[in-house]
């Protein structure tokens, strides 16, 4: 478990990076930090690896007072945390396994250990006929891949990754979140992810929070955010379905499918709806598969004022949040959404 509380940073100029961060992370969670540059990210990974120190508060990892931690302690304490960065820094001199060795020699772990440790995490990471092979003879992905097993080498409990896919293709992105996620699986290893990318949060993560001018503005499991619509971070995870070419006042039922226990599909949705004789007419929709079930937003055009009210009736019962709206309401947001992601993409 990743406990902080209260933790803030204030810089000796007086900046106040963090500004009172609670956030409890159990133990084998795969949980995703976003925020728009400046917002604390580098700060507070700084504080989580121990290369800074908190002004106020606490962190402890499995119980291990960060903040407290001196000396031998706290090199132990910083040993927990593997670091995964966007550009991996080998060493271009040293093959994938000697690069992968490293942390171990520092380490003074002895030579059989090191070399049994060494064909383990190539292993691991799907790397075992690279490892004689030099940075230069690697891909993006494969690099990516020793700088995870070279994290993993001292076999921390947390694994914290910093943009870990930023500079990698959609493709090798996939395959990086995918180990990721196996490595979860067969190390119980907690995981934190900063990223801009809501679909590296979208596809891998189990919980989520957002960064904002040092403090977290909201942190949840993953639908669970995504449902409460009020919140900007779900706004960001769910992309807005396209806008259609209705007149402005046209009327249209926006609905967010989530965490209804009665529709995990979309499909579940039409049937509802056609069982009380509402035929849906969709006009726009955007859908997304997270954690096995399909979420997202459509846009359903009700026949006449009475059908609208019964389909609002009946989404709602079946534990949806569907709300009545127009065209031009919806391409308004559409405009604000654009430009907040316009906004994210130039800073990052
Ligand atoms: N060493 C420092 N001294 C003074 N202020 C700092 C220092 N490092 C960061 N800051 C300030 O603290 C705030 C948070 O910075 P931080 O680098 O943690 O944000 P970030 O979310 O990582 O941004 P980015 O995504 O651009 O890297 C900013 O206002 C920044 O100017």
């Amino acid at each position: 478990m990743i406990e902080l509380n209260e933790v803030s940073k204030v810089y000796p100029g007086g900046v106040t990076a963090l500004n009172s961060v609670n956030l409890q992370i159990p133990a084998g969670e795969i949980h995703g930090i976003v925020g728009r540059s400046g917002a604390g990210k580098s700060t507070l990974i700084r504080c989580l690896t121990g290369l800074d120190q908190v002004t106020q508060g606490q962190i402890s990892i499995d119980g291990v007072d960060l903040s407290a931690a001196r000396g031998a302690e706290l090199v132990k304490a910083r040993r927990s945390i593997g670091m995964v960065f966007q550009h991996v820094n080998l060493l271009d001199s040293r093959t994938a396994a000697q690069n992968i060795a490293h942390p171990l020699e520092i380490a003074r772990v002895p030579k059989a250990e090191r070399k049994r440790r060494v064909a383990e995490l190539l292993e691991l990471v799907g790397l075992a006929d690279r490892a004689d092979n030099y940075p230069a003879q690697l891909s993006g992905g494969q690099k990516q891949r020793v700088g995870i097993a070279r994290a993993l080498a001292a076999e921390p409990g947390v694994l914290l990754c910093d943009e870990p896919t930023s500079a990698l293709d959609s493709a090798t992105t996939r395959q990086i979140l995918e180990l990721i996620g196996q490595l979860r699986d067969r190390l119980g290893i907690t995981v934190i992810i900063i990223t801009h990318e809501m679909s590296v949060v979208r596809e891998i993560c189990d919980s989520v929070s957002l960064l904002d001018a040092g403090s977290i503005v909201r942190s949840g499991q993953l639908l669970e955010v995504i449902s409460d619509r009020s919140s900007p971070l779900s706004k960001e995870l769910i992309s807005l379905p396209p806008t259609s070419a209705l007149e402005a006042g046209a009327q249209l039922i926006d609905v967010l499918l989530t965490e209804s226990d009665r529709i995990s599909h979309v499909g579940d949705l039409f049937t509802l709806l056609s069982d009380n004789g509402l035929p849906a007419r969709v006009e726009a929709g955007s859908i997304e598969t997270i954690q096995g079930r399909q979420v997202g937003r459509l846009h359903i055009r009700p026949e006449g004022a009475a059908a609208a009210q019964k389909t609002l009736e009946v989404l709602s019962a079946a534990g949806l949040h569907a709300e009545l709206t127009t065209a031009a309401a919806l391409e308004t947001e559409a405009d604000a959404g654009a430009e907040a992601q316009a906004g994210r993409k130039e800073e990052s």
